[in-house]
């Protein structure tokens, strides 16, 4: 039997199909990587933004885990939205002792502007699952809250990445910069050089679940074995895809195109 490439999301839904674990499992579909999933919150939100929020019991979510981990190899996995300490603490318990590159989407406040996560939990995101992470993807707003600073500038971007890994223990970090105005530049720095990644701004307001297809291609294309830079690139190319070949479906900000890259389409 061929080896098959698996990777693991662990992040809140989006029951409009845009963002969170259906866009994450939209995206190991498409990348070719067996896609799993561990549901932390169920969220009732469409492309205008979030009308209610349950979080899962933590021994659900941990037993959720435990039943993914105990059965099925993964070779990535990443995080999305954990919405409290109680969740995260039970999160980093149980993905600790996984040896596999971690991708944490520091998922702070949805792109309607819904918040996602209590205010405490962003210091705990910080202190005790930063220094776990193979790397991190904040956008500026979520940047601006881990680094207390404030991002105006491109320089400003790639001080902060920086700051995520020296202060904070980040293996890596990646500062997007889908809010800043002209070209779309994200900067990763991986704790020796600093990456520049980027690609011409794209005009359309379809962008719900850019961050969470991000992140879970990142996943995808380290589950195969590429090594971090690669699978940014890679991964940077995706969601460009995505956000240029996306549709306007609902009536708020529409989401993106996971089948961008396909050759052939079902007519
Ligand atoms: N209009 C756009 N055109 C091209 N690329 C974009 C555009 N908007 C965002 N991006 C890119 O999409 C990726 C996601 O970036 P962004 O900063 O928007 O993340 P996010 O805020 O987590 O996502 P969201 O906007 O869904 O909340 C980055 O690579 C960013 O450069
Ligand atoms: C469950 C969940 N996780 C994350 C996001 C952020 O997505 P975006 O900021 O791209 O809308 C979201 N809207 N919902």
């Amino acid at each position: 039997m061929n080896y098959i490439p698996a990777s693991l999301t662990i992040a809140g839904t989006d029951p409009s199909g845009g963002a969170g674990i259906q866009a994450d499992l939209k995206t190991f579909q498409e990348l070719q990587s067996y896609g799993m999933s561990v549901i932390t919150s169920v969220v009732a939100q469409n492309t205008t933004g979030v009308q209610d929020v349950q979080h899962m019991p933590t021994p659900m979510i941990k037993q959720q885990l435990e039943s993914v981990i105990s059965d099925i190899p993964f070779q990535a996995f990443k995080t999305g939205m954990l919405a409290n300490i109680d969740i995260m603490q039970a999160v980093a318990e149980k993905i600790s002792p996984l040896d596999i590159p971690y991708i944490m989407d520091p998922v702070m406040v949805a792109a309607s502007g819904d918040r996602l996560i209590a205010e405490d939990a962003q210091i705990y995101l910080r202190e005790n699952l930063l220094p776990l992470t193979t790397v991190t993807t904040p956008n500026i707003p979520e940047a601006e809250v881990i680094t207390d600073r404030t991002i105006d500038t491109l320089e400003d971007m790639q001080q902060a990445a920086k700051q995520i890994v020296h202060e904070y223990g980040a293996g890596a970090a990646l500062v997007k910069g889908g809010h800043m105005q002209g070209e779309a530049v994200d900067f990763l720095y991986d704790g020796n050089k600093t990456h520049t990644l980027s690609a011409e701004r794209i005009d359309t307001n379809n962008t719900h679940g850019t961050g969470c297809t991000y992140s879970a291609a990142i996943a995808a294309y380290m589950s195969h074995g590429y090594p971090l830079p690669e699978a940014l690139q890679k991964a940077k190319e995706y969601v460009t895809a995505a956000i240029s070949h996306s549709f306007p479906i609902g009536n708020g900000s529409g989401p993106t195109n996971h089948w961008a890259l396909r050759k052939e389409l079902v007519k």
